[in-house]
């Protein structure tokens, strides 16, 4: 159980309730500041031209908000979203025909856009550039190569692997966010919205546990509430306190910090197999069988916002504080 509620992976149970947590417009989203900011100017800016948004990139691990900022950006347009996604499409004719039924100003939304196969990624090319693909007709010596116009759309991709996309596509970008970890304070005020979509009674020091064990999250702090919910609702007469909600996560074991099986699985290994480091990135990824870009993209970067891993020139050591956390002692001082 502990296992399966801490990915932060979109599971079955969570798309029931997506529809009714995800925020409509810019203002109901909380955080991301910088990529709020910047999106504001930049839709303003189109509306007033009267002209489609810019195509506009989101990046950065799962469950931080990357769909439902897409969602928002037509909302905000007044156009329709179409959304599909990388591995969705295999073959370039089903991309153009994506492209033709779209209309002006419309948002075409393609999630984990790092997974397009090389024939369609180039069929965007000029998509994006020039609203407009060319298409070949005909076969052997009669075949020809004609241009069709695109109506003006705006691409959204999104992607939790930035480093795989090709130079060539993120550069038709003409907007690009990283997207951050949320601070424990955002995360609380997402809690408390969430509670009450699910009108669950919450207090500042429960949402504040929830916040705290959320690693950054907000797929994970609304998936959270959903659980300790059902525990304040049979032995709690459904008031979520701060008593409730450490009683519930620690039944479900998550971490205090809310690092999942991942993290520690990377932390145990830096520090059982490499005496807590220096070691290289790859080294831990071989070591614990993942990709060396999903560590570096995905899972890293928590770990290093929260000084549990610290990053020199000598390769990646485990901090005194993540010791600490685990409740072990550092045999070696870095
Ligand atoms: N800023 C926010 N304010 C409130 N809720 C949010 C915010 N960002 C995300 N959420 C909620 O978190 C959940 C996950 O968000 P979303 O599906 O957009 O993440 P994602 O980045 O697209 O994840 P993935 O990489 O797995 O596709 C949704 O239920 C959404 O309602
Ligand atoms: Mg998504």
């Amino acid at each position: 159980m502990g296992k399966r509620i801490i990915t932060t992976e979109l599971m079955d149970e969570d798309k029931k309730i997506e529809s009714t947590l995800r925020p409509q417009l810019l203002d109901d989203y909380i955080g991301q500041t910088k990529a709020k900011e910047n999106l504001k100017v930049y839709i303003e800016a189109a509306k007033q031209r009267k002209e489609s948004l810019d195509h506009v990139l989101f990046y950065g691990p799962p469950g931080l908000g990357k769909t439902t900022l897409a969602g928002i950006i037509a909302n905000e347009m007044s156009v329709n979203i179409k959304v599909t996604s990388g591995p969705a499409i295999e073959k370039p004719g089903e991309m153009a025909a994506i492209l033709n039924n779209l209309q002006e100003g419309d948002v075409l939304f393609v999630d984990e856009i790092h997974r397009l196969n090389r024939q369609v990624e180039e069929l965007l090319y000029p998509a994006m550039e020039d609203y407009a693909i060319d298409i070949v007709i005909g076969k052997g010596a009669s075949a020809k190569s004609i241009r069709l116009d695109l109506p003006k759309f705006t691409l959204v991709g999104a992607t939790t692997r930035a480093g795989m996309l090709t130079p060539p596509l993120r550069d038709r970008f003409g907007v690009v966010n990283r997207l951050e970890f949320y601070t424990v304070e955002e995360l609380k005020v997402i809690i408390c919205r969430s509670a009450n979509v699910f009108q669950v009674k919450i207090d500042e020091e429960g949402a504040l546990e929830l916040a705290r064990r959320s690693r950054g999250t907000p797929r994970l702090a609304n998936r959270l509430l959903k659980r300790v919910r059902d525990f304040a609702q049979v032995k709690y007469n459904g008031y979520i306190t701060k008593e409730v909600a450490d009683f519930a996560l620690d039944l479900l074991e998550v971490d205090k910090l809310g690092l999942d099986n991942t993290d520690r699985e990377i932390l145990f290994t830096m520090i059982e197999k490499f005496g807590g480091g220096p070691v290289g990135i790859e080294t831990v990824a071989t070591t614990i069988g993942e990709d060396t870009g999903t560590i570096e993209e995905v899972y890293e970067p928590y770990l290093v916002q929260n000084g549990l891993i610290l990053r020199t020139p000598r390769g990646r050591v485990v901090s005194e504080l993540a010791y600490k956390h685990f409740g072990l002692c550092q045999e070696k001082l870095v």
